[in-house]
This record gives C-alpha cells, structure tokens and sequence, in this order.
C-alpha cells in the first residue's frame, strides 16, 4: 500500500523532532512518546500497525481482574457515553495495561470499529499502538488528547482520542478512560472540552471506587468551598476509627504532598498510616469524627496544620457509626421480609407497614403487576410471624379449575357426591389452620365461592361439602390480586364485603421498572438459582452491567428466567454477558435506544424458563454467521474463551459451513 501525502508528511515531522530541543507542556508529553516509540519500542511511523486483539480467554482475565472496577464504573461509562454519542464519539475503558476491557460504540458502525481497534480486547499499549491517548496516558500517568498527527502510526492520524487516569486508592493505575472519534475540527483546541469531561467522569469513576472500597470506615471530605464540600468531596481521605490515614482519592494524596505528609506514588498502604488526620488539620480527632454533630449544614471549618489554610470537612460514616456508635439489637424473625428489597424507598415503606402488620390478626390483600413478587411477600410475611411454624397453604384462584375450586377449598365429606373420595378430604382452608392461607389472583375467584369464603372470614369456621357440623379454624389470610378490585366490585363480580374483610391492610409492591434495588435483586436471585443448581457459579461484573442496563418490564419473573437461562447456558463457573437472553444484550453496543425494547415485554415472548438449548443455539449461530464463522471474533463478541465456543459449538451441534460433508451423489 502506498502512503498518502500527509501520512509521508507525518513520518517526516516525526523523524524530524528528534533532532529538536525538547517542546514544553503538551507538545512535550507527546514527543517523550514519539521517542519511545523508536528508541524503546523500535517502531516505525510508516508500518501500517493493524489492530491487535487479545485472544478471548486473555481478555476475560483481563476482565475478571478489573471485575471490581467495571461494575462501579458502568454507570459512569454509560453517562459519558450518552453524552458524547452523539458527536460521534465511542467510549473505551482499559485496564492498567491498554487492553480495552469495555466498549461503547454506535452498533451500525461495529465493522470500522473493530478495523480501528476501537473495540473490546484491543491492545492500546504504547508498545504496540506508538503514541496515542491510552498507551501514552498509562505511561505519562496524565490525562491527555491525542490529536490527529500526534498519534505516531501514520494510521491513526485521522483519530482523536482524549484519555485520563483512573487510580486507586493507593495512587496505582487502574485503568483508563477514553473517548475517541473518526471525524474532528482540524485544531486540537477542538477537544479542550472533551479532556474535561473524560476528566471529570474518570474522577467520578476513582472516586465511587474509594467510596465503595472504604465503604467501611471513617472518610473525611475536604474542599475550599463550604457550599459545594457536600457535592465535590474533592479531597477524599479514608481514617481508623484512631484517626490515622488509610488511603486517599488522587486529588487527596495531592493535598497530603502540599502538605507535607508525602505518600510515594504508586505505593502500599503502609506509608498512610504513618499520618493522622491531625497531622493534616489541626484538629482533635474525637472533633473530626463527631463533624456531622457539629453544625447545621453537618460541614465544619478547619485549618490545616501546616500552612494555615481553611478547608471545609464533611465526614461519611461507615453504617455502624451511622447508628449512633450502638448497634441496635435486631429482631432475626425480620429477615425473611427485610431479604425482599435493598434501598428501594417505596419497598422500605412498604416492609416496614409489613413488619407491623405481622402479627395483628387482621388479613391482608397485597397489590402488584404480574410477578412483582405478591406470592414471596405473602411468604415472607408467614415466615416472619408468629404462625411461621404453621401451614402456609398458597392458593390460586384462577388455575384451579371452577368444578374443582370448592372441594379443594372447603373439603367434602365421605361420598358427599359422584367422585368424591371414599375418607373424604380435608379442604385447603382447613389445611391452613394456625397458619397462613394464601388466595393469589383473588380477583378471579368465582362469585359463589366468594360468599362462602366471607362466611369462613366472618365465622372463623369451614363447613366442608356434605357436611353437617362446621370445623372452627384459626387463619391469616392473605390474598394477592394484580387487578383493581374496586373496578371489579363497580362491575357486579367482586363483593365488596369481601373485598373490606381482605383489606384490614394493603400492600402494595412496585414493578421492577421502578425498582432502585434491581443490583440486589440481580444478586439475589442469581445466589438462589445458583444454589438450587448446587453450582458455586459468580455472575460477572459484565454481566451484571448488561442486566441492569437492561429495560426491565415490571416482573421479576422475566429476570428470574434470564438468570436461570444464564445459569444453564453458562459454563457452570461464571456466567458471563455472552449468556445471557439474546434480548438482555440489546442496548449493549448500540446507541441508547436503538434496537431496545421499550414497552411491556409479552411473557410469552421471553425464554422458556427450562430447555433453553434453542434460543442458545440460535444466539451463537447468528453470532458465527455475523462474524463469518471466525470463532476468534465471536469469542470476541460474547465475551467467552475460544474453547468455551468451540465447546458449545461441539454441543450443539453446529458445524461450520466448510467442514460440512458435501451432499453424496446416488
Ligand atoms: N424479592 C425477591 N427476591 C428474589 N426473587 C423474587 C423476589 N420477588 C419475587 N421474586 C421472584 O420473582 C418471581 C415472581 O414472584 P411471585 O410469584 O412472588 O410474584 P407474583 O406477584 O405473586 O406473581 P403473579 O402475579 O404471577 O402471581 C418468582 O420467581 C420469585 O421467586
């Protein structure tokens, strides 16, 4: 291939700064690189350098170990992704060592991508790129845009890719975010915004994951500006209960070095604990740790030691601290309701009417979409009374066909009519004595049937059919219904009595679409699949990013079957995104919204919950036919080892058009 005018120019300007006096600033960092490149690296600016890419398995290492990052940063990724799409941009996350470890770009424009490099798994090292923003950003440890003709390959020069720094607690490369497009104004001044923003978001990234890694401790927030301490927390510093510095947000060991409590860059976690906090501010530390005590606003001044400078602290408490120092004694029967939800509000509301509804002797009618979890609420709220000993009888009205549902209620006696059994039957109500009897679909129930139920909640007794003496029972309803009752009894086919004497209390439970726990859920609901499976699978950060990235309809049922496909497709170690329902992935690669389904999904339209082999065998067959059957490239795509998709392959029977026998003449 022959190069093009300004590609034969781009070799000249570099070849020619070699024999230049050192720039300054920016010009700089990109000179130090374009050296490197050929002093160290022994590259050429004019060898055309395709995209390399780590084998699948070697990314999926690189993934698991950055597992911990990718779920704290997807939120961030995707922010910045939905901000600068449509400017043409993709999104790149690498790990410490250039390989990229998750991707955002437009789906209609995979192929360019992919030919880039800019896609998962490619090798942005210095050492192999030559200068671009990721490589030289992990060398240089500084945020920076590569523009243009700064990159070194001659084949990277109609590229402008802007990249910064993520660090950990202990001042380590982590990874490196980067935002790159095809097409851009001329001037480098062009992207002045676009390192801000990467700035920035990469600091939301570091700093979520100081909060989330010391979670467990004191961290003190300092900033120069009372008003905006609660929102920047720019400097972050995470201390003993004793006051001494357990580590520090970028920003932080910044304001310890100005300080003069120096920290080694890069270095363990022993050097922090050589300083308190009183060493920086002069302050006590029982003053520090009581700053939420102090003031209205729950922000107090303080100078620092050295140089006398004010700064404003705010202190994030680790949960037992947020109690007030004493851990209140918990009530253990509490568990089986408080397992239902993590932080969603309207959840929380919701199990604190039930915790104190469970032992009143009045019944209860919980509401809900379809699978928002009415049947486990019920359960729950059994499991956590004091009937929990007790039967917890689980009717539904609307699969019990109506010939059936009055015998199975109420029991008969012994030849009571054609086909009754010889002993007779003890009904389902009469089952649930001293415990809980749960009426799902309640709304359903046929009328007839309802005015006997009233007469079993008025009376507290069963009379079974043909049978002359009622059998007194002791029983907490609750019932269950998705429908609105009251249209029901407007419509003459619910009675209202009845609806009053269900209703002592009602609960009603949100749709998972407006559920802010769908991470606890994910996790919760994997951890039961998992272990009925008796398996010891993880679902992996990727996967979790992609579930909740996911636009849930209401149920839960759907994630159910998702996880439960994800578990029996998987490779019984982890379950990675290429597991999961084909309909999950949407969303993943795309634009926001393009190719998702947005409304209500049909129940029946999601996988089958057992014998998913089809949709499985039909996801990786259209992957292979995508990527002209290159096992590399789906390998790729899914996120899953070669062997792994060999491996399936094998199992399901699919064989690559080329090995397929040719059709024998008779
Ligand atoms: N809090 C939860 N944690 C884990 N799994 C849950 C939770 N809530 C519901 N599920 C799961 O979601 C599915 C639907 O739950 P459930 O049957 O209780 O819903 P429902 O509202 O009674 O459904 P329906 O309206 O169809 O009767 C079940 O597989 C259940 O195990």
């Amino acid at each position: 291939m022959t190069a093009s005018l300004s590609q034969r120019q781009h070799v000249e300007t570099i070849l020619e700064s070699l024999h230049r006096p050192g720039s300054q600033g920016d010009a700089a960092i990109i000179e130090r690189s374009w050296r490197r490149c050929i002093d160290r690296y022994g590259l050429d600016p004019a060898r055309p350098s395709p995209a390399r890419y780590v084998p699948g398995a070697t990314l999926r290492e690189h993934q698991d170990q950055a597992d911990d990052l990718l779920q704290v940063a997807r939120a961030g990724v995707e922010q910045l992704y939905r901000q600068v799409a449509p400017l043409g941009y993709v999104v790149l996350l690498t790990d410490a060592r250039g390989i990229a470890v998750q991707f955002l770009g437009a789906k209609a424009d995979q192929r360019e991508h992919q030919r880039t490099g800019l896609f998962l798994g490619a090798d942005w090292s210095e050492a192999h790129a030559g200068t671009c923003a990721v490589g030289t950003c992990i060398q240089e440890r500084t945020a920076l845009t590569c523009h243009h003709s700064d990159h070194f390959s001659a084949h990277h020069i109609r590229l402008t890719c802007t990249a910064a720094p993520i660090f950990d607690p202990h001042g380590r490369l982590l990874a490196v975010l980067d935002i790159s497009a095809y097409q851009s104004p001329a001037t480098k001044d062009s992207q002045t915004f676009a390192l801000q923003l990467v700035k920035y978001t990469a600091k939301m990234i570091e700093d979520a994951y100081f909060l989330q890694r010391y979670g467990d401790h004191p961290i003190v927030c300092l900033d120069r500006s009372r008003e905006f301490v609660q929102i920047n927390r720019r400097y972050l510093l995470a201390l003993e209960e004793d006051g001494s510095l357990v580590a520090a947000n970028t920003a932080g060991r910044k304001l310890l070095r100005h300080h003069e409590l120096p920290l080694p860059e890069g270095g363990e976690a022993r050097p922090f604990k050589a300083w308190n906090i009183q060493d920086l501010l002069d302050a006590r530390v029982d003053e520090v740790m009581a700053i939420p005590r102090h003031s209205d606003d729950r922000v107090q001044a303080f100078h620092t030691r050295r140089h006398r400078e004010i700064h404003f602290a705010t202190l994030i408490e680790p949960p037992r601290r947020a109690t007030g120092g004493a851990t209140p004694s918990r009530d253990s029967s509490l568990a089986p309701l408080e397992a239902l939800a993590d932080d969603d509000p309207s959840m929380r509301d919701t199990l604190t009417r039930a915790a104190r509804l469970r032992n009143e002797p009045i019944n209860i009618l919980v509401m809900g979409e379809t699978g928002t979890g009415k049947e486990r609420m019920a359960r729950a709220l059994h499991d956590s009374s004091r009937r929990r000993d007790q039967p917890f009888v689980a009717i539904n009205c609307a699969a019990m066909p109506e010939s059936l549902i009055e015998s199975e209620l109420f029991g008969h006696e012994a030849g009571s009519f054609t086909g009754a059994r010889s002993q007779g039957m003890k009904g389902l109500i009469a089952q649930a004595d001293g415990g809980t009897l749960f009426l799902d679909e309640i709304g359903d129930m046929p009328l007839q049937l309802q005015t006997r139920l009233l007469r079993v909640l008025a009376e507290q007794e069963v009379l079974p059919i043909g049978a002359s003496r009622p059998i007194k029972v002791d029983l907490r309803v609750v019932a269950a219904t998705h429908r609105d009752l009251r249209e029901l009894i407007a419509a003459g086919r619910f009675r209202e009595d009845l609806y009053y004497r269900l209703n002592g209390a009602s609960l009603r439970l949100p749709p998972l679409r407006e559920r802010a726990d769908k991470g606890y859920l994910i996790r919760q609901i994997f951890a039961e699949l998992n272990h009925e499976r008796g398996g010891r699978a993880r679902l992996r950060g990727d996967a979790i990013s992609a579930l909740l990235a996911y636009p849930w309809p209401g149920n839960i049922r759907e994630l159910h079957n998702a996880l439960r496909y994800a578990l029996a497709t998987g490779d019984g170690e982890e379950v990675v995104v290429g597991d999961l329902p084909e309909e999950c992935l949407h969303g993943q690669l795309a634009h926001p919204g393009a190719g998702r389904p947005t409304t209500a999904v049909d129940d029946d339209a999601r996988p089958p919950a057992s014998a998913p082999r089809p949709l499985e065998q039909d996801l990786l067959y259209r992957a292979l036919c995508r990527q002209q059957w290159n096992v590399s490239a789906v390998a790729r795509e899914l996120g899953l080892s070669r062997p792994t998709i060999y491996r399936r392959m094998k199992r399901l029977g699919i064989v690559p058009p080329n090995q397929q026998n040719p059709p024998t003449l008779s």
